[in-house]
């Protein structure tokens, strides 16, 4: 058996796109090609207590913890194609349903081998396949045409050869796609995660509409509304979402495997999805061994916490996840001296006067600290706006570590200020999460509620502990400059009185 590190092939259940660069905006990754014509249709998140529209019951798919049609799942699976597995579908105490070991499973051992047959890909039969040519025509993007390839198949009901693959999913999936605004107002305040929610739900509001109006609304016959809808489409990005996994060996390719899809997170493992050559199969290796009975785990990718609640629904424990970060904003202020002429800088790569930057608890990025040494820098320092703010984008293939000991202090301190500020506003909302949502009667309003905001308290602590860490190393990093300064000073006050 090889080595889990030489089979091993990088993938995350949900396109590691969103996660490597928190910058780009992911709307450019599955909107179609139109949608910035001045034509297009303009929306945002609803304000309203309903998500998007009116919400409606999608008459598909089965309540997340359903194991019923989880089985059937399997059943119909393995009458498919997929060959007899080392593990099988159950309630668990992670992820509502999961996959558990049926006997021991070694160390390194390859599991789960799913034909391609049995994955849903933007190249997929379509059971109704006038639609199908329509969007090809049309040349809409994977994102959208998969999104809507589900939709499809999920109204033909059992006439779709993958009714018992919809069947087992979530009719609601965990996601921020599912809170209100003024849900996410209320819960997520402090955190910078509302704002992607925000831009996500209006990209999938964007992306929809943009279809509506180049295509769905020229074939009403092939794309009714009452199928095709926004409420449909929520769905089928929220299963996207957290469903979908990107093959690298397939050049990238994003896919739905069925089965494999059962898998849930854990941020210690560190083994992904990928199409093994040698088997042609969709295979993940083990990088620990489970007893029979115990609950099999993939990596969903190197993602913070609230990546894993934006896109998967769940924040894990507190503490667990090595790649948590939490987003810190930085501002220029608008009394700078140089605040023109260092916005110019900032606006020529790409950046605003408001700026979120990743923090972990190792520390911050160098673009967050050149970031920093431009909003302190005094104007005495014109010549340099423009390498600093090339140092602070991502984008530029420039030499990013830059330094400026004379202004390390400033900077900091800046950024210890703006840590604060911000660490103030998660301490604000967790005092006051204690006494929320006393005044709500219906029990089931009452449930909601509690989880929703178990999960924003749940980020929220462990956001602020990134937070803390930072601030504890910004205070001590501050204090050693200073007490070299001190100490330098006094040695030159020696000289001095001798010189006297
Ligand atoms: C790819 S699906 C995994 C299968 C899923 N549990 C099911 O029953 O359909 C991803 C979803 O599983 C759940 N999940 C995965 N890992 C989890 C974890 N570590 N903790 C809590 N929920 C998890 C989340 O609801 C997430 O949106």
């Amino acid at each position: 058996m090889a080595e889990a590190s030489t089979v091993i092939f990088r993938s995350t259940l949900l396109p590691s796109m969103f996660s490597q660069n928190h910058h780009l905006p992911y709307s450019k990754h599955f909107r179609t090609k139109t949608l910035n014509s001045p034509s297009q249709i303009r929306c945002s998140i609803s304000t309203s207590d309903t998500p998007f529209t009116a919400v409606g019951r999608i008459p598909w798919g089965c309540e997340v913890d359903s194991v019923e049609n989880a089985e059937a799942l399997q059943k119909w699976l393995s009458g498919s194609g997929l060959p007899p597995q080392k593990m099988r579908i159950e309630k668990v105490d992670v992820g509502e349903r999961g996959l558990v070991a049926n006997n021991n499973i070694r160390k390194g051992e390859k599991l789960l081998f799913v034909p391609p047959s049995l994955v849903i890909s933007a190249d997929s039969v379509w059971s109704c396949p006038e639609a199908g040519k329509v969007l090809k025509r049309n040349s809409v993007p994977d994102w959208p045409l998969l999104a809507t390839y589900l939709i499809s198949e999920a109204s033909q009901m059992s006439s779709s050869r993958w009714s018992n693959y919809i069947s087992a999913l979530p009719r609601q999936p965990y996601s921020l796609l599912y809170w209100t605004r003024s849900e996410l107002d209320r819960y997520l305040e402090a955190s910078q995660i509302r704002e992607r929610a925000i831009e996500r739900s209006n990209d999938v509001i964007g992306t929809y509409n943009d279809l509506k109006l180049r295509i769905f609304s020229k074939h009403p016959d092939l794309f009714p509304e009452e199928v095709f809808n926004m409420e449909t489409f929520r769905w089928s990005f929220g299963i996207l979402f957290s469903r979908l996994v990107r093959l690298p060996s397939m050049d990238g390719k994003v896919a739905l495997v069925p089965w494999a899809d059962m898998l849930n997170h854990s941020c210690e493992v560190e083994t992904y999805l990928d199409y093994d050559k040698s088997s042609e199969g969709i295979v993940f290796t083990t990088g620990r061994p489970y007893q029979p009975g115990e609950q099999v785990f993939i990596s969903y990718g190197k993602k913070s916490n609230g990546e894993l609640l934006l896109s998967y629904g769940f924040v894990p424990k507190e503490g667990t996840n090595p790649s948590d970060s939490a987003e810190l904003s930085l501002s220029l202020k608008k009394s700078d001296k140089c605040y023109k002429e260092k916005m110019e800088a900032l606006m020529k790569y790409g950046l605003s006067g408001s700026q979120c930057f990743p923090l972990q608890v190792t520390g911050w990025s160098v673009e967050m600290m050149a970031y920093a040494y431009l909003v302190v820098s005094p104007p005495s320092m014109l010549n340099q706006f423009d390498k600093m703010a090339a140092a602070a984008s991502n984008k530029t293939g420039t030499k990013k570590d830059i330094r400026y000991p004379d202004l390390d202090e400033q900077a900091l301190q800046f950024i210890l200020d703006s840590c604060e500020a911000s660490i103030a506003k998660y301490s604000k909302f967790l005092q006051a999460s204690g006494s929320m949502d006393l005044d709500v009667t219906s029990p089931k309003q009452l449930n909601r509620r509690l989880f929703l905001k178990q999960l924003a308290v749940d980020l929220c602590n462990s956001e602020r502990r990134i937070l803390y860490r930072a601030q504890y190393i910004l205070r001590r990093r501050l204090r050693d400059i200073r007490s070299g300064e001190l100490r330098a000073l006094k040695i030159f006050d020696g000289f001095r009185n001798l010189f006297k």
